[in-house]
């Protein structure tokens, strides 16, 4: 067959048939074919997609994913052929009956997953699977180890190499734009690698990516952190653990976290950058990945033993999730409220409290302060301005400008205040609906977007004061995000009418 004009510019693998073609080959939508460049001995193997009208018969369109490898140009020949299935897809089977997988059946999947052999609908299939069916500690310790197997990783040698995760569920969690800056203003060394959204509005990759950018190889990694004590960057940007990426690209629309995957994706990430002291925050409460602090417990106890397979000193903080941490939730709305405490702000009083206290357990995992000292010695490093200071060390490293301050990051001009529907106090917020709110406002694509809460639980509100406001870049997302906060109130205020049964139905 003919190479027909131009690749489909996307990363993506796949191939682009005729009809009339495809029925030949004999293949189906989804099924996938080897495609061959005899003359440059290359081959690669991609789903297929169908088209009566976009190419001709005789003719193929490749994406340009396939021709990183295929290396063909328009109006070469190819020759095409039905392939048969990946072997890792009996493998997803297995999970989705409540099988439990081998080593290898392991690492079938994630070389599958990373050459891009199987489809969404397969990766989502395998990511649902274990949603559903769970996948145990061996499991588990399989996924990540295959997931570093699968990348680059990095080697330093001194040592402590110290890290900080969340496993993230909770809206506002920018505490990394903190507890980074205050563990190398101590001056241990932190390579921190962050996801973008999972569940959430903003992953610190995304809340990074206001400040400098995040897309680094392994070496520059190393490098920065080498010099600025620290960087915070996006794990999926590099070759670190490519599974882990592809697996959050398709739990995101689906706002899950599964919880094998979970746990593979945090500590892979760990692993492939060489820590060997990590803290984690598992957030816990209604709304938030983890229902209640004795699950938590024993999502701890889970992190630890399997830190404890890959040779990585775990400890982890469980943390109140009920309501978000400070009051911003947004790209620049959490950047905003992060860099304020370094410049001198004393609260957010949970945002505060929550990073000196997660900063703190690494200072005294690693020895750099007494057990019981660590909290009140990374409250110093940041109202002596060493915090600050590192934090624009690591902006600079990145590429960054370190004479960016809270009050340069722009909010959307969009802009709505939700009113108190009465008086009364503030009794709970809906996590998920917050979180919710802010999606639908344009976080964390459009960096002005999200919404400051104004009332937080055990607060007092007057009828018509503002309890929410919300910003966004776009008139028509604002809309949206109005609706959606009439229809969810997701601040509860005592004595409110949250709903009527059966509902009113007001005619236009
Ligand atoms: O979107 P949800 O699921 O809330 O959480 C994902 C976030 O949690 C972790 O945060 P950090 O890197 O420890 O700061 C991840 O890296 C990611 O940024
Ligand atoms: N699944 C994950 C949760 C939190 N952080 C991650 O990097 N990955």
């Amino acid at each position: 067959m003919i190479l027909s004009s131009s690749l489909i510019d996307i990363a993506t693998v796949l191939v682009l048939l005729h009809a009339d073609d495809a029925r030949q080959i004999g293949v189906r939508e989804g099924d996938r074919v080897t495609i061959f460049n005899t003359p440059k001995g290359t081959s690669v193997r991609a789903p297929v997609v169908i088209t009566e009208t976009l190419i001709s018969p005789g003719h193929v369109t490749i994406s340009s994913g396939v021709n990183k490898r295929l290396q063909i140009m328009d109006g070469d020949h190819v020759e095409i052929r039905a392939s048969s299935r990946p072997a890792s897809i009996e493998f997803i089977r297995k999970k989705m009956d409540g099988g439990r997988l081998t080593r290898e059946e392991t690492a079938q999947i994630v070389e599958d997953m990373t050459k891009e052999v199987l489809s969404p609908s397969e990766i989502t299939a395998y990511i649902t699977a274990a949603y559903i069916n769970g996948l145990d500690m061996d499991e588990v310790e399989s996924l990540t180890r295959e997931m570093v197997a699968s990348g680059d990783r990095l080697t330093f040698n001194t040592r402590p190499i110290v890290d900080k995760h969340s496993i993230g569920g909770v809206p506002g969690n920018k505490i990394t734009l903190l507890v980074v800056p205050v563990i190398a203003a101590s001056g241990l060394l932190i390579p921190k690698t962050s996801s973008r959204a999972i569940t959430g509005a903003g992953g610190t990759a995304d809340l990074m990516e206001a400040l400098a950018p995040v897309t680094f190889t392994v070496q520059e990694i190393q490098q920065m952190t080498l010099k600025a004590g620290g960087v915070i960057v996006w794990g999926g940007a590099t070759n670190i653990a490519p599974a882990d990426d592809m697996i959050i690209t398709y739990e995101y629309p689906l706002k899950i976290d599964a919880r094998g995957q979970m746990l593979a994706s945090i500590m892979a990430k760990k692993m492939a950058v060489g820590s060997d002291t990590c803290v984690i925050d598992i957030p816990v409460g209604p709304g938030t990945k983890i229902p209640d602090e004795a699950e938590g417990r024993v999502l701890a106890g889970e992190l630890i033993e399997l830190g404890r397979r890959l040779g990585i000193r775990v400890e982890c903080a469980i943390t109140y999730g009920g309501a978000p941490v400070g009051r911003n939730i947004g790209v620049n709305l959490e950047v905003a409220e992060a860099l304020r405490i370094l410049e001198g702000d004393a609260g957010p009083n949970s945002l505060m409290q929550k990073s000196v206290a997660l900063a703190g357990m690494a200072l005294e995992m690693t020895g750099k302060t007494a057990y019981g000292f660590g909290a009140e010695a990374a409250m110093d490093l940041i109202r002596n301005g060493k915090a600050l200071a590192k934090m624009k060390d690591i902006i600079e490293v990145q590429g960054g400008d370190p004479k960016i301050t809270s009050a340069d990051l722009a909010f959307g001009s969009n802009v709505f205040d939700v009113p108190a529907p009465n008086d009364g106090y503030v009794v709970s917020v809906k996590n998920r609906d917050l979180i919710n709110i802010a999606r639908t406002a344009g976080s964390p694509a459009d960096h002005g977007a999200g919404l400051h809460l104004h009332k937080k639980p055990g607060e007092a509100v007057k009828k018509g004061e503002p309890i929410l406001t919300i910003y966004a870049e776009r008139g028509w997302r604002l809309q949206r995000a109005i609706e959606e906060a009439r229809v969810s109130m997701p601040v509860v205020v005592e004595g409110m009418l949250l709903d009527r049964v059966p509902p009113v139905r007001r005619v236009a």
